[in-house]
């Protein structure tokens, strides 16, 4: 690595943002441009994606389930959806995952969304803080939250998915 010269300009302003201006805003997200200030103290822009709506109650927009499904005489397996998506025009093999509803919590939206897209009931055994997994496109936060099936009980062993129409 080269060493710092005299000549560099110190990396030392604190960055912030100083205004968000929303380009466009629909029923499910919106697309801003964020006004903020580099690390030499220029002021720059950022296209930024944000969910709308502000829903009181919730720590994070979703939740991502790692569910191990376990049975006796089989091996341990990680229980995924295959689902299509309209942005990649393609389908994904995902953890089961859904947005966080009003007043609900990362562990109740985990076991909700995990009966709805799979069937199975689960149990928690840890969640994360929120975490941003895109911040150079958006603000949005998941947990991601790690859950057990017992597959030998009664109403583990027929699953079935209950879901709703999505999109819009
Ligand atoms: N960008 C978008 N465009 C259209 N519909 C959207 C959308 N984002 C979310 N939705 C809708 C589809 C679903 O009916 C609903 C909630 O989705 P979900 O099941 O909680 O999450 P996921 O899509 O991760 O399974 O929100």
């Amino acid at each position: 690595m080269a060493a710092e010269t005299s000549t560099e300009v110190a990396k030392t302003a604190k960055q912030f943002v100083l205004k968000e201006e929303v380009i466009v805003e629909r029923q499910w997200l919106k697309l801003s441009e964020t006004t903020y200030t580099d690390p030499f103290g220029k002021t720059r822009t950022w296209e930024t994606v944000k969910r709308t709506g502000n829903k009181k109650g919730v720590t994070a927009d979703g939740v991502a389930v790692i569910a191990v499904l376990q049975r006796t005489l089989h091996y341990d397996c990680i229980v995924l959806v295959k689902q299509f998506r309209p942005p990649i025009n393609g389908y994904c093999l995902e953890f089961p995952a859904g947005l966080i509803e009003e007043n609900e919590s990362a562990e109740t939206a985990a076991l909700r969304e995990l009966k709805e897209e799979t069937g199975y009931k689960g149990e928690v055994i840890e969640c994360t803080p929120a975490l941003c997994l895109d911040p150079g496109m958006s603000n949005s936060t998941t947990h991601i939250v790690s859950v057990v099936i017992n597959g030998d009980e009664a109403e583990n062993t027929r699953p079935k998915q209950n879901l709703d129409d999505g999109g819009t």
